[in-house]
């Protein structure tokens, strides 16, 4: 079998959670850390390339997304996939727009759709409005995001501000009709001009109607939800086999320990339980830090003698709540705040691999992203699902390790202590 899907993400958790959708769905998939070099990976359906551009300047992020497009072309990808946030983060600048346009022109199409629904983790799309459980994107506790606070719920305005192309929106009235009915409205859609189109859905059902309508498409743009409806499109065509099923991980044995720099409405809950369970756990305060403050050896002599503990494994987190956030970003600025900590999570995510840790959850997009590249990690095998949108992987290249690199507002409250059990 040949390489059928090609996909390109725009952060490391997001790349993650895509990838153990496609495994769910039946595609043996590898994740690569940036563009690779040389030839793809033997006897897998689908590539994900994690790239770190969802908050680089949009010129940066259309050149690596460029880049990852013709490797995964290179190696033979039929369809291409952009995987954005399914909360759809980003900024009036970009980079969901221009990394989309810049797709689309590379390979020639004129139309695609956007989609960042992920019902099972109660992202939804309802007449181009997103909802995050019960609120509207711009009540939840997006708003506060520390890189790309989201405040304004309404998808066609939000991607409009950052493309010049026409959007649309194909609403739930279509898409409750299911798949024929979705692909004559992108027909007529294409007739009138629209080159994108934000398409509502409410659940897994909505999702698989509209993957069937996409088989043509040269190009997708979505969360990672809409990654369910595609595999059954490659096996109709005769493509990919029933029982291709690739979550089986050879785990490496070690020391476990958990990094955490979301500072996500859910990551706070977990780090919360977490500490509230009476387990051990090591702040990092960002302005202690920036006043030349070691926390890095601080915070792996603290860790070191714990590795061994009984009591769960020891936490280092930056995790913090909104105002906290807001008064490091007032003294620091808000890049070199995230690129302080994420540095040093990723100095203290080594430190750690050199004191035997060889298990480890990391928390959040930026913050992995940093992590996997201190590691020297250029891959990740996937594996099985803790929860909806997170899997364990295992590295390729870099020190053997398991890792499950979890997206900020992802996984159970008691996700630090859970996840564990799903690997042995
Ligand atoms: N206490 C803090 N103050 C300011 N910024 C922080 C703090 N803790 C973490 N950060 C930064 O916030 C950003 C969180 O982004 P990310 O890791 O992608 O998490 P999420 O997945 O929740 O979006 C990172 O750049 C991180 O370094
Ligand atoms: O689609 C999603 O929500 C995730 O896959 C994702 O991209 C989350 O990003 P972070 O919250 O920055 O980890």
């Amino acid at each position: 079998m040949t390489l059928l899907l090609g996909c390109i993400a725009d952060d490391f958790t997001g790349a993650t959670d895509l990838a153990g959708m496609l495994v769910r769905a039946g595609m043996r998939t590898v994740q690569m850390i940036g563009v690779p070099v040389g030839p793809p990976p033997q006897d897998v359906d689908a590539i994900v390339i994690a790239l770190k551009s969802r908050t680089t300047l949009p010129q940066e992020a259309v050149q690596e997304s460029l880049s990852a497009l013709s490797w995964l072309h290179d190696a033979g990808c039929r369809q291409f996939y952009f995987k954005y946030c399914s909360t759809f983060d980003s900024t009036d600048q970009g980079n969901i727009g221009p990394v989309t346009d810049a797709l689309m022109n590379a390979l020639g199409t004129d139309f695609t759709i956007a989609c960042p629904a992920f019902p099972e983790n109660k992202r939804t799309v309802f007449k181009g409005y997103l909802f995050v459980g019960d609120e509207l994107l711009s009540e939840s506790g997006m708003r506060n995001h520390p890189l790309t606070p989201m405040t304004d719920p309404n998808l066609m305005r939000v991607l409009q501000r950052q493309t010049s192309r026409k959007v649309g929106l194909i609403d739930h009235d279509v898409v409750a009709r299911g798949g024929a009915a979705i692909t004559a409205r992108i027909a007529s859609m294409k007739s009138e001009g629209v080159q994108i189109a934000i398409v509502d859905a409410v659940s897994n059902d909505d999702l698989m109607c509209i993957g069937e309508a996409l088989a043509d498409l040269p190009l997708v743009t979505a969360g990672s939800g809409i990654a369910l409806g595609l595999p059954q499109n490659f096996r109709r065509a005769g493509l990919l086999d029933d029982g291709a099923v690739a979550d089986k991980l050879d785990v490496p044995q070690g020391a476990r320990a958990v990094i955490s720099g979301s500072c996500s409405v859910a990551t706070n809950a977990q780090v919360a339980h977490f500490i509230a369970s009476g387990r051990p756990g090591f702040a990092i305060d960002p302005l202690r830090l920036a006043d030349g403050e070691d926390l890095i050896g601080k915070a792996l002599a603290w860790a070191e003698p714990r590795l061994a503990n009984a009591d769960g494994p020891p936490l280092i987190y930056a995790t913090a709540a909104p105002e906290a956030v807001k008064t490091v970003q007032a003294r620091l600025g808000v890049e070199r705040a995230g690129h302080l900590v994420e540095e040093a999570l990723a100095a203290i995510a080594c430190g750690l691999v050199e004191r035997g840790v060889r298990q480890m959850l990391v928390a959040g997009g930026e913050t992995s992203g940093a992590v996997v590249k201190a590691l020297g990690v250029t891959g990740l095998h996937i594996g099985p699902q803790i929860d909806p949108g997170v899997p364990w992987t295992t590295t390729l290249g870099g020190k053997p390790l398991a890792l499950a690199l979890k997206s900020g507002n992802f996984g159970s409250v008691d996700f630090f202590t859970k996840a564990w059990s799903v690997l042995q």
